[in-house]
C-alpha cells in the first residue's frame, strides 16, 4: 500500500501513541497507521507505537527526570514525543543521532518549532547518562511501566507470580495459529508452514495450536484464505476443550463476537445446535466472516446475555459457552494501552455485569448440562472470586475441579505460562 504524500514512521506513530494514551481506540486499530509513507514505515510506526505504550510508565520517569521543569499539560503531545525518542535510544537498533535528529524534527509537524531544541537537548542528555539513568531506575516501581492500581491488584491476588505476570505483559506476545481440523491436520499445516520459511511449533496442552515465528500478516503465511487456520491465543483455544461439545448438541455462545471460540467450537463438531449471541451487531457481523472463510454455519442472534427474555426461544441448552466481557488484563501483552485505558472502576463494572450475565444464563441450562464461564484476565475478582460467589448463590451448582490448575475454583492461566495469555476457565454443572 503506498501513499506518495504519506507520513514518516515517528509522526504516525506519535499520533497513534497520543490517541490511545488520551484513551482513543486501540493500536490493532489498521486506521490508527493509514498515513503511513508506504508499508515499510508502517511496520515500523506499529512497532514504536506499540514499545512507546508498552514502556510508556518507565519512559515517562525517565523523561521527567531529564527536564528541568515538567511541561505543561498542553503539551502532552510534547512529552509523549519524548517518550518516543527515549525509547528509541533505549530499546530500538536505530543509530542515535540519526533518531534524535528525525524525532525532534516531529515537534516542528505539530507546529510546536519551540520543542525541536528541547527534544534535541533532552534526547542528547539521555544518550550521554543513559546507563546511569536505566540503573537508577532499575529500582523503582515505574521499571515496571504498570500503573499503581494494577500493579497493588496484582501483588494482592498473587504474592509470588505477579514479577513473571508483569513481566510477561511486558514483552511482544507469540502469534498463535488454530489449526481448522476439518480442512487440514495440524502436523500437515506444520510442514506447509516450515516449507514456506516460518517455524511452527505445537503447544504442549493445546492440541490444535501451532506457534509461528517469526509473526506475520495472515496472508504471507500460506493456508489463511483458504481457511485451514485462524489467529487465536493458545488459552483462548482451551475453551472448546472445555465446554467439549457432542455431535448434536445445542450450545448457546453468550458473547460470541468476533467469533474466535465459536468457529472453534464447530471445527471440533461441526454437527452442532449452536446460537451465536452477541449484543454488538456490528460485531457479529465479523463472526459471519469467519464462519463464512472457515466454511462453517451458526444461528446469529442480536441480543442481551443479561435479558433472555428479549431473545430466548425457551428451549434450554446442553451447553453453554459465557466468555464474558472483563477487564482483558490477560492480554495486556497484546493490547499493552489497555493497562493506561482501564480503571478499578471498569473492573468493578465488569464483575457486576459478569455476575448477572451468569446469573441470567443459568436458567437457559437444561439440567445435567454444562456452562463453562471464561474470562482473558487474571483478576480475582473476575475469575475465582466470581464463581465462589456465584456457588454460594446457586448451592446445586458445582464446578469440575482441574488437574491442570492449581486455582481453585476453576483454572486460572497467569500470562506468560506456556507462551500464553492470561486466561480464567471454570466448568460449571447443573444436577441431573
Ligand atoms: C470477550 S469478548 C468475546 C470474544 C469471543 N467469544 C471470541 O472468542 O471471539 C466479549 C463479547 O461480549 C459482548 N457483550 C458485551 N456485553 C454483552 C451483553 N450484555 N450481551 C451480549 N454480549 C455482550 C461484546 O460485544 C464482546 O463481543
Amino acid at each position: 500500500m503506498k501513499n506518495a504524500r504519506g507520513e514518516d514512521a515517528r509522526r504516525v506513530a506519535l499520533r497513534a501513541i497520543i490517541a490511545v494514551m488520551n484513551h482513543h481506540g486501540a493500536l490493532t486499530d489498521p486506521a490508527l497507521f493509514e498515513s503511513a509513507r508506504d508499508d515499510r514505515e508502517r511496520a515500523f510506526a506499529r512497532r514504536l507505537a506499540n514499545g512507546v505504550v508498552r514502556w510508556s510508565g518507565a519512559l515517562e520517569a525517565l523523561a521527567g527526570e531529564l527536564l528541568d521543569r515538567p511541561l505543561k499539560p498542553r503539551d502532552r503531545d510534547i512529552a509523549l514525543l519524548l517518550q518516543l525518542g527515549i525509547y528509541q535510544l533505549w530499546r530500538e537498533d536505530t543509530p542515535g543521532h540519526a533518531a534524535v535528529h528525525a524525532t525532534a524534527e516531529v515537534a516542528r509537524s505539530l507546529r510546536k518549532a519551540w520543542a525541536v531544541g528541547l527534544v534535541n537537548a533532552v534526547l542528547r542528555r539521555f544518550l550521554r547518562e543513559r546507563d546511569e539513568r536505566l540503573a537508577a531506575l532499575e529500582s523503582r516501581d515505574a521499571a515496571l511501566s504498570h500503573p499503581p492500581w494494577l500493579l497493588g491488584m496484582l501483588k494482592k491476588d498473587w504474592p509470588d507470580q505477579w514479577r513473571s505476570i508483569v513481566d510477561a505483559n511486558n514483552e511482544q506476545p507469540p502469534m498463535w495459529l488454530r489449526t481448522n481440523g476439518q480442512r487440514i491436520t495440524r502436523d500437515t499445516l506444520a510442514m506447509q508452514l516450515t516449507n514456506a520459511g516460518f517455524q511452527a511449533t505445537s503447544h504442549p496442552e493445546v492440541d490444535m495450536a501451532l506457534r509461528l515465528d517469526p509473526p506475520a500478516p495472515v496472508e504471507q503465511a500460506p493456508g489463511f484464505s483458504e481457511g485451514h487456520w485462524s489467529v487465536q491465543d493458545a488459552a483462548a483455544q482451551l475453551a472448546a476443550h472445555y465446554l467439549a461439545p457432542r455431535p448434536g448438541d445445542r450450545i448457546l455462545d453468550a458473547c460470541a463476537a468476533p467469533g474466535g471460540k465459536t468457529c472453534h467450537l464447530l471445527e471440533r463438531e461441526p454437527n452442532l445446535q449452536l446460537t451465536a449471541l452477541d449484543n454488538d451487531e456490528r460485531r457479529l457481523g465479523r463472526v459471519r466472516e469467519n464462519l463464512a472463510r472457515l466454511g462453517l454455519e451458526a444461528r446469529l442472534q442480536v441480543g442481551d446475555a443479561t435479558d433472555p427474555s428479549g431473545w430466548w426461544d425457551g428451549e434450554p441448552f446442553d451447553r453453554i459457552l459465557l466468555d464474558a466481557p472483563c477487564s482483558a488484563i490477560g492480554v495486556i501483552r497484546r493490547h499493552p494501552e489497555i493497562k493506561w485505558q482501564r480503571t478499578p472502576e471498569q473492573v468493578g463494572a465488569a464483575v457486576a455485569l459478569q455476575a448477572k450475565m451468569l446469573d441470567a444464563l443459568w436458567p437457559l441450562l437444561r439440567p445435567g448440562g454444562i456452562l463453562v464461564y471464561a474470562t482473558c484476565s487474571v483478576l480475582k475478582r473476575e475469575n475465582s472470586q466470581q464463581i465462589q460467589r456465584f456457588l454460594q448463590d446457586n448451592p446445586s451448582a458445582s464446578v469440575d475441579s482441574d488437574p491442570a490448575g492449581d486455582e481453585s475454583p476453576g483454572r486460572q492461566v497467569l500470562t506468560g505460562e506456556t507462551g500464553m495469555d492470561g486466561f480464567y476457565y471454570a466448568t460449571l454443572r447443573k444436577p441431573a
